[in-house]
């Protein structure tokens, strides 16, 4: 009897044990899954110049799939390589005669705010593939020759970028010889008869070929409008979680209850009186390619419903990306430097113009004429 219970004793310990040491396994292996998780700022960094992470070739292999399996391209620490030679930044020295921040304490990028030597030192070690997706239908295609052509001047030089040219007319597609590590990617969809057609289609097109083709390729994405024109360089300053571009014709000294917000409460894209933060333009904005695909994906949604209302948004798509943007504010505001127009001068502030529309006749252009 005592025998017995001495060996329940001896196999209820034994029990005791095993199930603390799975106890104590599980916890382990949920917390280092966890923190995992959690520490998805890291991002896919090549590591081969940075002395403290020796990698064999098969660990890299091993580290980018894992990234990209995950679709976590982040951008994580600010790495930078040693013995780049810049300007000494200054604590006192900057732009004064605007405002570099906003009041959630987001950049608001203007030239003189950053050295380009340093962004792109740390933007290109991440290395990101960068998606452009760009709508050219009916006579729009005339503006893709200058767009790709200047893109491969200014735009992300040094940086993996690939054009989707979206098209009903691929034939008019210019052969454009791009830099190295820059693509061209062409996607034939229908003709329209309206341009608002094509305008709030570019967010349907663009939904649907992310899920079918781009979140397989790129990190980032870029959407923009064909009709412009790169002047001057973009780098690795304009790229954040959600960059957006403020619109060059609201950016200064409009009330917040001027700016041409849908202002119809039966649209999907209304916002009151009273509300309101600044005025972004659609024909410039970019992010991780996953915010950006709930972002476009939204506007797409929200456009259907109101087309369900028998309503369409004042600016299209680009007032649903405003009421967006209001409630999930932008990780980088970009000043309208990423976006002037050929039909404006350019005021003192505007010290650089990155990228600029360029001037057209709406109604020679547009399939329905007019504004
Ligand atoms: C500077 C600015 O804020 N731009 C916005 C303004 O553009 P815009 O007045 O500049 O409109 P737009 O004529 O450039 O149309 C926007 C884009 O749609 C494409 N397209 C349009 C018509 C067509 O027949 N074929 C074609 O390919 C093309 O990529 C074009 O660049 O208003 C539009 C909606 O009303 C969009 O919100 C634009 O982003
Ligand atoms: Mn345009």
């Amino acid at each position: 009897m005592l025998q017995r219970v001495e060996m329940m004793r001896n196999i209820s310990r034994t029990h005791v044990l095993i199930i603390l040491t799975l106890l104590l396994t599980i916890l382990g292996a949920t917390y280092i899954y966890s923190g995992d998780a959690i520490s998805s700022f890291r991002f896919c960094e090549p590591c081969e110049d940075n002395p403290q992470l020796p990698l064999t070739d098969a660990m890299k292999d091993l580290k980018v799939k894992d990234c990209l399996e995950n679709g976590a391209w982040r951008i994580g620490d600010l790495k930078m390589q040693t013995g780049l030679h810049y300007a000494q930044p200054s604590t006192q020295k900057g732009r004064t005669d605007v405002n570099s921040v906003t009041n959630w304490n987001a950049p608001l990028v203007w030239d003189g705010t950053f050295d380009p030597v340093v962004t792109d030192a740390i933007y290109k070690k991440m290395d990101p593939r960068v998606a452009v997706v760009v709508f050219a239908v009916g006579k729009y295609t005339r503006f893709l020759k200058g767009f790709l052509e200047s893109g491969k001047k200014y735009f992300l030089v040094g940086f993996r970028v690939t054009y989707y040219i979206f098209t009903d007319n691929e034939q008019e597609v210019p052969k454009v010889e791009l830099g190295s590590g820059q693509k061209i990617s062409i996607i034939t969809i229908p003709s329209a008869k309206r341009w608002q057609e094509v305008v709030l289609g570019r967010m349907k097109w663009a939904t649907i070929t992310i899920d079918k083709q781009i979140r397989n390729e790129a990190d980032y994405l870029f959407m923009m409008d064909i009709d412009s024109v790169f002047y001057n360089p973009v780098g690795g300053e304009s790229l954040s979680q959600l960059s957006a571009v403020l619109h060059r014709g609201y950016y200064k000294n409009t009330n917040r209850d001027a700016f041409p917000y849908e202002r119809r409460p039966l649209s999907e894209a209304y916002i009151p009186a009273g509300e309101g933060d600044y005025y972004y333009t659609a024909a410039v904005w970019g992010g991780y390619l996953e915010e950006m695909y709930k972002l476009v994906k939204y506007c797409y949604m929200k456009s259907e419903e109101d087309k369900k209302n028998g309503i369409e948004a004042v600016w299209q798509e680009e007032s649903h990306l405003n009421k967006y943007l209001l409630y999930n504010k932008p990780t980088k505001v970009l000043s309208p430097e990423y976006l002037w127009s050929d039909y404006d001068a350019v005021p003192a502030d505007i010290r650089v113009k990155r990228i600029s529309q360029l001037i057209k006749d709406y109604k020679e252009v547009r399939p329905n004429g007019g504004h």
